[in-house]
């Protein structure tokens, strides 16, 4: 363990600002000594004491309640300390301040040895240390700052089922699966004159599919909390005055981007999140695309094509009251070429043929039979449902948000990497010679990335970039 992780820490708990309430919170060792100089008596634990919070002469700083979380008994697994004040800004830097004051005052009352210098927190120093004394696994970890971060009620109550532990049960199930497994090839290794029958009497391949079974499941609902947590990046693309930008303002319910008559009106790519049951969808309006010879615009239609490229879903707007101009479709049919070629076959494109309200019949032209086409009118809103519809269906979310508990790309990723273990291990079972020791090793990788999840496996490096997200205080 890093050093730091020895030295008590103090933070303001609660948002910048003025507020009812303010809270400073410290973790650290033995901190029945700090807590003595600030309220000025022993506190019992875990009951909130109304007093006065002292200054160095012993005048009040504040009135407030005081509370004390002897370890292990609290949020962090060490001693905590909470102040909680009067929620001005002054008031909380004043309480801050005096508690790296009296922590470094002599203690009177013990001939203790010296302890580490109370400090300031670093971002979510305060969960790694629950953390790291294992009242959370790292997935709960992630759920409170998921939980904090949350914009929607969907978000909210995911991030709190993955809080309570919703996401590790299901890894723990997986996990306790799999360690019976590597048992039984493990034990198998021991005897080598008898193993392939006996790894074949135990039903070894039983248990691995039904293992597979199971992770394909766990797969499919961390993928749509992942979904929540993350969402999808869609970009509209297009030629000029297809009504880009007009359908982004449509989606988003305000005027963000500049809509005119004018083909080339916009060259910046254009950025909203919006949510659809929850979902978030980052929708990016871009430059319309041609042939320029104007510099910015063809600076535009560059951008343009580096957020195709990055998209995880392609609107491909269409003009409707044009559908007919064989210029138009010889246009679309060059921007079609372009996108065959540099979108990855994996992302899906949406026809969505704009201007119905104009249009003389409200059907589009299907270009493609094995793609979603769409008629709407970003004027009038209508077809706009029915896009967002195909939006949810195209980014995989499968409804009733209750149950879902939200995740993260990472969280996938591991499941993925146990996924390709398990497939391998399945292929070495039937190979005709049964390398056990490959097995043995394919499963013990598999252990590995799922541990990932929780953080029984984990690297310095992966918990700084977890931990250094969070806010000060967390
Ligand atoms: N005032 C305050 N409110 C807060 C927090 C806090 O730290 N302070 N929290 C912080 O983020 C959250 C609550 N999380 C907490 C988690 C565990 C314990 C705790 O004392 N755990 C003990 C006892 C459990 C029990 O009595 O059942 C333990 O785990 O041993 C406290 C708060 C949200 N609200
Ligand atoms: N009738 C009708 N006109 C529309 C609709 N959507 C957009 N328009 C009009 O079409 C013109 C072009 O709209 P924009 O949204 O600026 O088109 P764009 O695709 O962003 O154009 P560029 O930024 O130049 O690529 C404007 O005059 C809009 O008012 C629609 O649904 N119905
Ligand atoms: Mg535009």
């Amino acid at each position: 363990m890093l050093a730091r992780h020895a030295d008590p820490i103090v933070a303001i708990a609660t948002a910048p600002g003025r507020g009812a309430v303010g809270i400073v919170r410290v973790s650290g060792k033995q901190l029945g000594g700090l807590a003595q100089a600030l309220c000025g008596r022993s506190l019992r634990p875990r009951e909130a004491t109304y007093l006065p919070f002292l200054d160095a002469r012993g005048e009040a700083i504040d009135q407030g309640l005081a509370l004390f979380f002897p370890a292990p008994h609290s949020y962090t697994g060490e001693d905590v300390l909470e102040l909680q004040a009067h929620g001005g800004p002054v008031v909380l830097q004043l309480l801050l301040a005096r508690c790296l004051e009296a922590a470094a005052e002599p203690d009177q009352t013990a001939h203790a040895p010296r302890l580490p210098a109370l400090r300031l927190a670093q971002p979510g120093e305060f969960t790694e240390r629950a953390f790291l004394n294992g009242k959370i696994d790292l997935a709960q970890a992630e759920a409170v700052a998921d939980l904090i971060d949350a914009s929607t009620e969907a978000a909210a109550r995911s991030a709190s089922r993955s809080l309570s532990g919703a996401l590790s049960h299901e890894v723990q199930l997986l996990r306790d699966a799999l360690i019976q497994l590597r048992m039984l090839v493990e034990a198998t290794l021991d005897f080598p004159e008898e193993e392939i029958d006996f790894l074949r009497s135990t039903d070894a391949r039983g248990q691995l599919q039904r293992l597979q079974q199971r992770l394909a499941q766990v797969m499919q609902r961390t993928q749509q909390g992942a979904l929540l947590r993350e969402g999808i990046k869609v970009v509209i693309a297009g030629q000029p005055n297809a009504g880009k930008s007009s359908l982004l303002n449509a989606l988003a319910g305000a005027e963000l981007a500049i809509v005119t008559p004018i083909a080339g009106t916009t060259r910046d790519r254009v950025q909203q999140t919006i949510q659809i049951e929850g979902v978030p969808l980052h929708v990016i309006d871009t430059a319309g695309l041609r042939e320029s010879s104007d510099e910015v615009e063809r600076i535009g239609i560059a951008r343009a094509w580096e957020a195709i490229s990055t998209a995880d879903a392609v609107l491909f707007l269409h003009d409707l009251t044009r559908a007919d101009e064989p210029s138009y479709r010889a246009a679309d049919a060059a921007i079609e070429n372009a996108l065959a070629q540099r979108l990855p076959a994996r992302v899906p494109l949406i026809d969505v043929w704009n201007k119905s309200d104009c249009a003389p019949t409200a059907h589009p032209a299907q270009i493609a039979p094995d793609r979603p086409a769409i008629a709407l009118s970003a004027r009038t809103g209508q077809g706009l449902d029915a896009l967002r519809r195909t939006l949810l269906q195209v980014a995989g979310w499968q409804a009733a948000p209750e149950g879902v508990y939200i995740a993260r790309a990472r969280h996938v990723q591991a499941l993925q990497a146990v996924q390709n273990h398990l497939q391998q291990a399945n292929a070495l079972l039937d190979a005709p010679d049964l390398p056990l020791d490959l097995l043995a090793e394919e499963l013990r990788l598999a252990q590995n990335a799922l541990n990932t999840i929780t953080g029984e496996f984990s690297s310095d490096d992966l918990l700084g970039v977890i931990f250094s997200r969070f806010c000060i205080g967390k």
